[in-house]
């Protein structure tokens, strides 16, 4: 029998302890965790994903600020603003929300981030971390599937695991991760030939590539662990994953859901991340240190 793994009960139980620590640094600090969320544009599935950040905020004891800005802002309006975000104390965490207007530079949005404050882990210096280990913030959604993992007691160490997409936001920093912990990784992405050939060896697969009922039953080992961090709306404004939920139930060991999988793990791990910052923040001010990673910053 497959268990079907409850990511919004492991979300919540992280909840506590993070709220905790919010109140620890907000004590000793004189001001609770910060985080600004910048949005752009009116796509309505991000102003969904934002409300339920802030949301999540509140409950434990982060100060967020949503910015909106229209889908005409400049980008060097926008860099701007990541700037003084970037000198502003009571700000610990930045995300700017994707997908981004197309007149905007990506690349040059999440360089501007201060490292320290890049509570998204989309800097090329986080990025370049997943590859040495020496990353400040991990991303949020392969983070959550981890913290997942490790909640539930599944071995990584050895495992083999196969990755569908190759994104920078998902895929690839997921494979890193879990390479990381001692896997052996198989990427799989849209042209891969025969996908099945990849995906019937995994011990552990993870599938984000944004194709509703991608994996079916006959692509999955016996007793194998799918993690689907696919989130399609479908007409009917239903959401659903990239896996055929009941088919592959019939094959799987354990299984998420979506939605109530890895989504609350992925709010719960920005979480983590804007109070990890504001610890660090203040171990900073109280060491008297100077500055410990570089800003990228020509005189
Ligand atoms: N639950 C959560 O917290 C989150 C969920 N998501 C969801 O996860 C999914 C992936 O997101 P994201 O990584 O940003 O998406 P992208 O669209 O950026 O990347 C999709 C990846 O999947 C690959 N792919 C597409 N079609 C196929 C196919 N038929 N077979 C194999 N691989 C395929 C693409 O291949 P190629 O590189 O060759 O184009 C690409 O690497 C989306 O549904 C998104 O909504 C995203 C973030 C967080
Ligand atoms: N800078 C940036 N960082 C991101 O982390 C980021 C982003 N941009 N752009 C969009 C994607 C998508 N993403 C999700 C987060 C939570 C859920 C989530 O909470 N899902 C719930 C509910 C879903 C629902 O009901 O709509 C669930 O799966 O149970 C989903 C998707 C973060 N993303
Ligand atoms: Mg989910």
């Amino acid at each position: 029998m497959v268990k079907v793994i409850d990511g919004r009960r492991l979300a919540e139980g992280l909840r506590p302890n993070l709220l905790r620590r919010g109140q620890a640094v907000a004590e000793r600090r004189g001001a609770p965790p910060g985080l600004a969320v910048i949005l752009v544009g009116n796509d309505p599935a991000s102003a969904v994903y934002v409300r339920n950040k802030i949301r999540a905020c509140e409950a434990v004891g982060i100060r967020s600020a949503c910015l909106r800005f229209p889908e005409s802002i400049g980008n060097a309006d926008l860099l701007e603003t990541i700037a003084n975000l970037n000198a502003d104390p009571g700000i610990d965490g930045i995300l700017v929300q994707l997908p981004l207007p197309a007149h905007i530079r990506l690349d040059q949005v999440l360089e501007a981030i201060s490292v320290q404050k890049d509570v998204d882990g989309f800097h090329l210096y986080n990025v370049g971390g997943l590859v040495t280990g020496n990353t400040i913030f991990s991303p949020c959604t392969p983070y959550g599937v981890v913290k997942l993992l490790e909640s539930e007691n599944i071995p990584i160490e050895g495992q083999n695991v196969v990755v569908v997409g190759a994104s920078n936001i998902v895929g690839k920093p997921m494979a890193l991760m879990l390479m990381a912990r001692g896997a052996t990784v198989a990427i799989c992405h849209a042209k891969t030939r025969d996908l099945a050939q990849f995906t019937i060896l995994a011990d552990i697969l993870v599938v984000a590539a944004g194709v509703p009922n991608l994996i079916i039953g006959q692509m999955v080992k016996t007793g194998a662990v799918v993690i689907d961090v696919g989130i399609n709306r479908l007409a009917d404004g239903c959401i659903t994953g990239d896996v055929d939920f009941n088919g592959v139930s019939a094959k799987a060991s354990r299984i998420t859901p979506v939605p109530g999988g890895v989504g609350p793990m992925t709010v719960t791990m920005l979480l983590e991340n804007t109070i990890a910052s504001a610890e660090r923040a203040l171990a900073h001010q109280q060491s008297h240190a100077a500055p410990d990673i570089p800003q990228f910053q020509r005189a």
